[in-house]
């Protein structure tokens, strides 16, 4: 019987040439990353009660991204002590203000094919989409990791989702990563690793590849990979890593707990309705529901290619007078991007807000959180209640182009309208 890409890797790591879904294993983790909120401010404590030796400062990655810019005393506080800590422990790579983590660690070249990579935060999976293994743990088993870079983890079984087809026109991968929660339920997928795979994903850019392993966790899953091929070789060139990369892949005779087939060609927009991301149904079914605000942004969709569509849809037009519109660029580089291609003009002519890179509103934590009563249309990759603000509001999940259309008419909108064919 052959391997999983999540069995090979839990392989390698563990030392071993064979291990099987089900085993429990000992591992050495090849990046350890924590963000502000779940960082060092809590785990400091226990991190010095037992040594306060960290196993490799080159292995361990802090990005400053859900306090930032701080909208309270206090989650300034749990900055200055993440920045100190980062400084005191003279970590070769801390990060603030840059933007969400996820994106961070995959731009400077962290997340690399076939790395083990633990994070203090459910998306950790993000990385998934450039072959690695990925995962979010708690921050009290993260102090065992700073300490001796090792932990153990079961081996998961592995659902493969397997997309054929074109993607059509105006559907993107938000699209196709909504319509597996659908299918998977948001649970279904619970300490098993997903593999996406298909002509529709082989032909997604890296961008698309990481909405997907994003929002794996939203089907409960503990991973969500994607074969890495030359794109992400290229990508990873481009970020400056020069390093042979190992382009993993699952055997032919490997062992599925579940494949699931479909059929990029036929899909719609969909939309995640409140308050579970497996509530979702194709955008005609909730067009027309008034919203109070529109999120493009986060670290799910709020990249390059995601701001360029809304700015397709957007360009010489309007949002509507009864809505604010937040733009919030996943990152620092792909903000300098953007403005460089006009993308930022075009967005603020058309009234929405730039808001810096940042967790802030996607998740409530500082500017954008949303009242009682209020909608809103995001991009991002949860809609639980009270995820932007107030437990009385109301949280709507679909792509870009479902935002940017949304914001011009002040109603959910199906984006094809919008879009010209040659947009995808
Ligand atoms: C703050 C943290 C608990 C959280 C996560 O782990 O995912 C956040 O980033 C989110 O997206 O909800
Ligand atoms: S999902 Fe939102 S809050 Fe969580 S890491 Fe991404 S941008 Fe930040």
């Amino acid at each position: 019987m052959g391997m999983t890409m999540s069995e090979k890797i839990l392989a390698r790591v563990s030392g071993q040439s064979k291990v099987s879904a089900g085993d429990i294993v000992w591992v050495k983790v090849d990046i350890a990353m924590m963000h502000d909120l779940l960082g060092p401010w809590l785990v400091d404590a226990g991190f010095r009660r037992l040594g306060g030796q960290l196993f490799d400062k080159d292995k361990v990655v802090v990005v400053s991204d859900h306090c930032t810019p701080p909208a309270t005393v206090q989650q300034a506080d749990i900055l200055k002590f993440t920045r100190d800590w980062a400084r005191n422990q003279d970590l070769t790579y801390y990060y603030e203000f840059e933007g969400p983590c996820h994106q961070v660690i995959v731009e400077h070249g962290h997340v690399r094919p076939g790395r083990l990579i633990l994070g203090t935060d459910s998306h950790t999976c993000m990385a998934g989409g450039l072959g690695a293994f990925a995962t979010g743990i708690g921050s009290t088993e993260m102090i065992g990791v700073l300490l001796t870079g090792e932990t153990w983890l079961k081996v998961p079984e592995t659902i493969k989702v397997v997309w054929e087809g074109k993607i059509p026109h105006g559907v993107y991968a938000k699209d196709l990563i909504l319509e597996t929660i659908k299918d998977i339920g948001h649970a279904g997928a619970t300490y098993q690793s997903i593999e996406f795979s298909g002509e529709a994903i082989k032909d997604l850019s890296i961008d698309e590849r990481l909405v997907l392993s994003n929002m794996a966790v939203e089907a409960g899953a503990k991973t969500g990979l994607i074969e890495p091929d030359e794109k992400v070789a290229n990508y990873l060139r481009s970020k400056g890593v020069d390093e042979e990369l190992d382009l993993i892949r699952s055997d032919e005779n490997a062992s599925f707990s579940r494949v699931l087939y479909k059929d990029a060609s036929i899909l719609e927009p969909q939309v995640a309705c409140p308050h579970e991301v497996d509530n979702v149904h194709s955008v005609s079914l909730v067009e027309g529901k008034p919203v109070d605000q529109v999120y493009l942004g986060s670290c799910t969709n709020g990249r390059i290619s995601d701001l360029r569509i809304a700015a397709e849809i957007l360009k010489g037009k309007k949002i509507s007078k009864n809505i604010r519109c937040l733009v919030v660029p996943a990152s620092q580089q792909i903000w300098l991007q953007a403005n460089k291609e006009g993308i930022l003009d075009i967005l603020t002519e058309a009234g929405c807000i730039v808001n810096m890179p940042s967790c802030g509103a996607c998740g409530g934590f500082t500017s954008g959180v949303i009242g009682a009563g209020e909608v809103v249309m995001s991009s991002s990759n949860r809609n639980f209640r009270g995820r932007m603000g107030s437990p009385k509001g109301e949280v709507y999940l679909g792509s870009p182009a479902t935002v940017a259309a949304t914001a011009i008419e002040g109603k959910i909108t199906d984006p094809r309208k919008y879009l010209s064919m040659e947009v995808r």
